[in-house]
């Protein structure tokens, strides 16, 4: 489980998040969503340690990272995986080494045990057959599975992804969102997703919060989400024509 405390962030003087309060639950997918520019990334590298807040914690199974020793920080870090906007592989390398990259920095394990280790998560995300191909030979899809692989290789704890869907068509939005839903179930990560896509805020969202400039105004399961009040989060929700009509049936039960 990961708790937000009190968080609040800014840069240069400019108050990028005011107060965020939050609790990402283990097992689930939980989102960050919200309009562009709003600080959902902000959030994100706040919560993994890239952007010290001015103010507040952030606690890692009871830990917290902002006021622990060195030691315990680069232990959490460990248990850390990233997927990146844009999945961020290294061009020069094949799949194979761009997944084992993990294993190879952090870890002491013998060069046949880091193989069986990529072998069998590239299967897990559906690579078999990839691992010497280069990042410019798949697609975008694939190279996202790559990047997912590549977070969870070192049975991460945690699973953190920016704008996974960013860059797809639909059809493999929904493939990558199923990805991660089941890589959460199977692996019991506390997963948190930064998102503004409704689509998958309904298909995978266990637990949602919102941000609006820089605030954390909602927060609840997506099964709650068409029935929210605040008028922000009906705003962002009705620029999707299946939530639209989602609301409009809500409001006709009242
Ligand atoms: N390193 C930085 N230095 C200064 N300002 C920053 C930095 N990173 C983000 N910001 C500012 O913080 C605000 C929130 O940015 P953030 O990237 O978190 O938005 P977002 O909600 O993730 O938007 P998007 O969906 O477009 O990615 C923006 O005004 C942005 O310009």
């Amino acid at each position: 489980m990961i708790e937000v405390k009190n968080l609040s962030k800014s840069f240069m003087g400019k108050s990028i998040l005011r107060n965020i309060n939050g609790t990402f639950e283990q097992g689930k997918v939980n989102m960050i969503i919200g309009a562009s520019g709003t600080g959902k990334s902000v959030l994100l590298k706040s919560i993994v340690g890239l952007y010290p807040p001015e103010e507040g914690e952030v606690l890692f199974n009871g830990r917290s990272f902002y006021d622990c020793e060195l030691k315990m920080q680069k232990e959490i870090r460990q248990e850390i995986g990233m997927l990146f906007q844009g999945s961020a592989l290294f061009d020069s390398k094949t799949v194979a080494q761009n997944v084992k990259f993990p294993l190879d920095m952090l870890t002491d394990y013998s060069e046949s045990e880091k193989e069986d280790r990529v072998a069998d998560i590239l299967k897990r995300v559906g690579l078999e057959h990839a691992h010497h191909k280069m990042p410019s030979e798949i697609s975008g899809g694939m190279q996202k599975r790559v990047g997912i692989a590549r977070a969870i290789i070192n049975n991460s704890k945690y699973l953190f992804c920016d704008e996974p869907n960013s860059g797809l068509d639909p059809q493999t939005s929904i493939l990558i969102d199923g990805l991660i839903r089941e890589i959460t179930l199977e692996y019991n990560t506390t997963t948190v997703v930064v998102s503004h896509d409704m689509n998958s805020v309904l298909e995978i969202g266990d637990h949602i919060i919102f941000l609006y400039k820089g605030d954390k105004i909602w927060e609840g399961p997506n099964t709650e989400i068409t029935k929210a009040e605040p008028e922000s989060l009906q705003q962002f929700i009705s620029a999707n024509k299946l939530l639209r009509a989602m609301v409009a049936e809500e409001n006709k039960k009242r």
